[in-house]
Order: structure tokens, then C-alpha cells, then sequence
């Protein structure tokens, strides 16, 4: 596990002040495009962007998770509350229960979750070896969030080696090398099964075919290893191919994994007009490599999205080394919980808040170790406040 000093970015001593965006930063498409992602049945779609209570306020299940997640999280809610957007929070206990010998997610935060259709989760820690499955995994699962959008844009004021980043992975969701279907064939032999269909590549195809309609990019790009699995990672791409032919306004191309690495950290601008698209496992390692692009894992935000709920998360995980000290960057989630916002259609309170931490951020005063500062968690949240 790396420790915190080691995971800073290189170019950490190397703030330097520019202007804090000018142009509004939206990563889910607008409400009205992004209902064609969802079901056909008409309540659900309705839903599908949170409920309004008759209090006006939005009810949102709140995962706070594990490590530096209750910290984080607090951020989150005081800046929501000293913005007044208009979210009520329910938080919920994901401590995993066996059931006939399977993890399961608590019925109480299950029932949250679909009643509210929108979720904001922290991370959430998983043992190594024996122990319960990733509950990160089991709830993409049970609420059947097939697709994972992971942007990555570099940050206004914070120098990396890298300039104009703005990568778009979106991740398959439910399957892939993440099934965890594995046995012991015989002693000393283990067998881990990557299992694709083209039911769930098909859907999160169409899925990043569509988000690259409505964000403006023009390009897909589906990243496989299908000259080495022929068969699981040449479905992947054969279905690309199909899906592809649905959207003629789209360019379409592959490209091997190992070949997008070596890519992205040379050049990662010519990715600037693409979404990329891809099973699990490789989502799940470039969004970790695009996030150490523009400063590391305390700035980059994601979205699990389904047909009937959503829940929002950071890329990073509970972060053992920083937690409980009051050293965890909270921009992730908080980048994750715009995200939410713009999915919800609650765009001014998106704009707002992000235009704060985008200040705060450029004006490099008051900002977290990980990026070369000296801010504690809720200092920086504090200045947050003060910037709206
Ligand atoms: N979606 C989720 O909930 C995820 C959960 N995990 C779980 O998290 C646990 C720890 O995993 P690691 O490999 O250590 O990865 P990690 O992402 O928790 O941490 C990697 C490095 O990044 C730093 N870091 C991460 N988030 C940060 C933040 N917000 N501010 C400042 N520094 C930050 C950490 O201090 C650490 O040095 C594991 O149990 C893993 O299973 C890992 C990734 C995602
Ligand atoms: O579930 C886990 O333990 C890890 C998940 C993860 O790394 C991710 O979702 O990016
Ligand atoms: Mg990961």
C-alpha cells in the first residue's frame, strides 16, 4: 500500500495561480438526453433523477464509508448545507450480512436506495483474501449500475507534467474480471473466471456511445485485450463493432490496453475528444492511472449509473494511511457529489459549488497535503464555504 507521501504527485511543490474555470464543467449529460439512458417504463423515468419531497428538498441516501469516508463526508454535507442545495440526507449502515453464505447489503439500506434512486456513497474497504466480497461491487450489483463514468480534467492552478487533461473513462460495471467467480481446481491451482455477455457489453456500450452523443465528444473508443482473450474481450469489441453502427455521428476505433497506458502518460490530450469505453478491470486501473495525470486520487469523482438508481463515488478507496487524521482531500466526493447534482438536474447548485472548490483550488491557499498543502480536511471544506 502506498503511504500518503508517496503517493503525492511529483509536481507538488509546483502550484502556480491562473484563473479558476470560467466555463461551466458538466460530466452528466442534461436531464432530458439522459432519460434515454433509462428505462421505458415511464414512473421509473420519472424517478430516475431523485424524488422532491413536499418540503421542496431531494432525499438522498448518504453511504458514508469506511477510513477517511465519515471525513469526507462531513465536508460534503456542510458545504451542501452552507450552499442550501437541496438535498436532504439518509445516511445508511452498509455493514455486510451473511445470507445462506453470500454477502449481503443491509435490507434497510437496500430499501433506502430504492426508494430514493440517488445515492452518494464514500469508500468502502475490502480484506485482501478471505473475508466478505467488495460491498463496493455488491451494491453495483444489486442496483444493477452497469456503467461507471470516470472523468478525469485537469485542475485549474495545479501544475502536473500534464496539461489539458479531460479523459472520459466509462467502465462496464457488473461482470468482467470483477465477477469473482474463482475455485480451486487442485491444490496449488486456482482458476478466476472473467465472464462477458453481450447482454451487459451491449448496454454499456450503447451506454458510452450515447453519454459521448450528449457531452459533445465525437469519438468512442473501446479498450481491449482481445488478441490475448480472444473469446471474452472479443465479444466486448464485436459488440462495440455492432453498437457502433447505431451511431453514425460517432467515430468508432479500438485500441489495446497496454498500448492506451503507454499513450495517456505520454500525450494524454488526443484522449480529450473521446470516451472510452471498456470492461471492468481496465476501467477500474486507467481511471486510478488518469487520476495520478492531474494530482492523484483526491481529485478524481465517478458515477455508477443504472436504468433505475445511481450512486456516486470517488475512484478512491478508505485510504488505511490518512484515515482518521484529518488529511483526506474531500474533492473527490465532493467532484463526485456535482456529478450527482448535474444528474439530478440540479445544475445552479452544481455550478455554484464547483466554481468554489475550482477557486479554492487555483488559489493553492488552503488545500490538502496530497496536492503540496497544509489544510486540514475541514479547513479546506471551510474555505470551500467561504468561497460560495
Ligand atoms: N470504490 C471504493 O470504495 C474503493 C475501495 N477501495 C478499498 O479501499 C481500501 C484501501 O485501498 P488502497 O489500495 O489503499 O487505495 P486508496 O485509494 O484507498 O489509497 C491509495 C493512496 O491514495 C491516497 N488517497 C486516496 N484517497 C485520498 C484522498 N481523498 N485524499 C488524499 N489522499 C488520498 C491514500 O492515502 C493512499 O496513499 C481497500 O480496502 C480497497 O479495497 C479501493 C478503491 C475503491
Ligand atoms: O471494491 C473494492 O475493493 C475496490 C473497488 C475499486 O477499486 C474501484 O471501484 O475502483
Ligand atoms: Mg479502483
Amino acid at each position: 500500500m502506498l503511504s500518503s507521501r508517496a503517493f503525492a504527485h511529483p509536481a507538488r511543490q509546483c502550484l502556480r495561480k491562473t484563473a479558476p474555470l470560467q466555463s461551466s464543467q458538466r460530466w452528466i449529460p442534461a436531464l432530458s438526453q439522459a432519460r434515454s439512458y433509462a428505462t421505458a417504463d415511464k414512473d421509473k423515468v420519472a424517478k430516475f433523477k431523485g424524488t422532491k419531497g413536499s418540503d421542496g428538498k431531494y432525499c438522498v441516501t448518504l453511504i458514508e464509508g469506511d477510513g477517511i469516508g465519515p471525513e469526507i463526508s462531513q465536508s460534503v454535507k456542510d458545504i451542501f448545507a452552507a450552499a442550501g442545495a437541496p438535498v436532504k440526507w439518509e445516511s445508511v449502515d452498509v455493514t455486510p450480512q451473511l445470507k445462506d453464505g453470500r454477502t449481503v447489503i443491509p435490507d434497510e439500506a437496500i430499501a433506502s436506495v430504492t426508494r430514493n434512486y440517488v445515492a452518494l456513497k464514500g469508500p468502502l474497504a475490502t480484506p485482501v483474501g478471505k473475508g466478505h466480497v467488495s460491498l463496493n461491487l455488491t451494491l453495483r450489483r444489486t442496483f444493477n449500475l452497469f456503467a461507471n463514468v470516470r472523468p478525469c480534467k485537469s485542475i485549474a492552478g495545479y501544475k502536473t507534467p500534464y496539461d489539458n487533461v479531460d479523459t472520459v473513462l466509462i467502465r462496464e460495471n457488473t461482470e468482467g474480471e470483477y465477477s469473482g467467480i474463482e475455485h480451486v481446481v487442485v491444490d496449488g491451482v486456482v482458476q478466476s473466471i472473467k465472464l462477458i455477455t453481450k447482454d451487459a457489453s451491449e448496454r454499456v456500450l450503447k451506454f458510452a456511445f450515447q453519454y459521448a452523443q450528449d457531452v459533445g465528444r465525437t469519438k468512442v473508443r473501446a479498450v481491449h485485450k482481445a488478441t490475448i482473450m480472444k473469446m471474452s474481450d472479443g465479444l466486448f469489441l464485436s459488440t462495440a463493432r455492432n453498437v457502433s453502427k447505431l451511431f453514425p455521428n460517432i467515430e468508432f476505433d479500438a485500441e489495446l490496453l497496454d498500448n492506451t497506458c503507454l499513450k495517456m502518460v505520454t500525450d494524454p490530450v488526443p484522449y480529450n475528444d473521446k470516451v472510452l469505453v471498456m470492461p471492468n478491470l481496465y476501467g477500474d486501473i486507467l481511471s486510478d492511472m488518469c487520476a495520478g495525470l492531474i494530482g492523484g486520487l483526491g481529485l478524481t469523482p465517478s458515477g455508477n449509473i443504472g436504468d433505475e438508481c445511481s450512486i456516486f463515488e470517488a475512484v478512491h478507496g478508505s485510504a488505511p494511511d490518512i484515515a482518521g487524521k484529518g488529511l483526506a482531500n474531500p474533492t473527490a466526493l465532493l467532484l463526485s457529489s456535482i456529478m450527482m447534482l448535474q444528474h439530478m438536474g440540479l445544475f445552479e447548485h452544481a455550478e455554484r459549488i464547483q466554481t468554489a472548490i475550482f477557486k479554492v483550488l487555483a488559489e493553492g491557499k488552503t488545500i490538502t497535503g496530497d496536492l503540496g498543502g497544509k489544510a486540514k480536511t475541514h479547513e479546506y471544506a471551510e474555505a470551500v464555504i467561504k468561497a460560495l
